[in-house]
């Protein structure tokens, strides 16, 4: 990609024989938020460390501006802020203190780390609070906290791996109008979740990661347009077990999930449905009640892996 902020091409990493990450290419401009998709597992945490230059992969190449991340790692993570899934907080010190902390990490003198502590807390909405210790904070405080300390040294990219994890709504919204305006500030972001809602919200582009490799990749109407003409199609069994491999084998079912009395499918045309409600009635169950809706990332990932993004 021209103009690519970050770019990072056939990225590769294993844990013993089993690769965490097969082929792994993104990117992602100044002013856009990447969002990584995948299952649990898929390999997005292990694609961000060696994106931020924690983890070297064992194949591929990562340039950051240009620039080979690996040639000069520490240049490159001072332009880069990473927002960990696990929380690293400084429990017993202040808010301020904590932010203080990581602006000096990244090289920043005293007279500058108060000046940007106080900037970035009134930016995640904790001023008021700021010297106050993390620990009696809630789940979602302490993750805009953590965002805070990552935005402390003005990296050009943010890197934020399941942000959301344990937030409560109010702190998702605050979390999610943020980055919102970093991304207007001309701040480049990358986002993983296992929430297609969270990335059909936010991102500008779309990666979706499945067993260490990206499965389909564009902007959101782009990867809707794959199923086009679909419709998604819920059924509520009042009761039985469905013949699931029945309904799978119907022309135009392209994808089909169960979640106890619940089925949720992923159909090519209106056919397809009629088709299905008609073999759920030869199998003698009765739906208590369907209805159809758009089709979503959800059903797109169900489409291409014949498997669930959620557990
Ligand atoms: N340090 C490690 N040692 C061995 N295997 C690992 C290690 N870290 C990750 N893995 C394995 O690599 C694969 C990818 O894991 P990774 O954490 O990157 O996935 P993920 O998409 O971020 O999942 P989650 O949403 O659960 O965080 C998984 O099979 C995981 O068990």
């Amino acid at each position: 990609m021209q103009d690519a902020l970050l770019q990072a091409t056939a990225l590769r990493k294993h844990y013993g024989p089993r690769p965490a990450v097969a082929d792994v290419s993104l990117a992602v401009r100044r002013g856009e938020l990447l969002g990584l998709l995948g299952p649990n597992g898929a390999g997005k945490s292990t694609t961000v460390a060696m994106l931020c230059g924690l983890l070297p992969p064992d194949g591929g190449e990562i340039r950051l501006g240009g620039q080979a991340l690996l040639a000069e790692p520490d240049a490159a993570k001072r332009r880069i802020g990473l927002v960990p899934q696990e929380l690293a907080l400084f429990e017993t010190l202040s808010a301020r203190r904590n932010v203080e902390l990581f602006g000096a990490l990244y090289g920043l003198d005293r007279a500058r780390q108060r000046q940007r502590a106080q900037a970035v807390l009134a930016q995640v909405g904790l001023l008021e609070r700021a010297d106050e210790a993390p620990r009696a904070f809630s789940g979602g405080m302490k993750r805009r906290l953590h965002i805070a300390c990552a935005l402390v040294h003005e990296p050009d990219l943010i890197v934020l791996d399941e942000p959301t994890a344990g937030v409560d709504p109010h702190s998702r919204n605050a979390i999610f109008e943020l980055l919102e305006g970093l991304k207007r500030a001309g701040k480049a972001l990358i986002y993983t979740s296992h929430y297609m809602e969270e990335v059909e919200r936010l991102a500008d582009r779309i990666v979706i990661l499945d067993h260490g490799r990206v499965v389909a990749e564009g902007r959101l109407a782009e990867l809707l347009q794959r199923l086009e003409g679909g419709q998604g199609l819920d059924i509520e069994l009042a009761q039985g077990e469905p013949e699931l491999a029945a309904l799978q084998s119907l022309p135009g079912v392209q994808g089909l999930r169960r979640e106890g009395s619940r089925l949720r499918l992923a159909l090519a045309d209106w056919q397809a449905g009629i088709a299905v409600l008609q073999a759920l009635a030869a199998q003698g169950l009765q739906p208590a009640r369907w209805s159809s809706s758009r089709v979503t990332l959800e059903d797109l990932f169900l489409t291409l892996t014949g498997r669930q993004l959620r557990d």
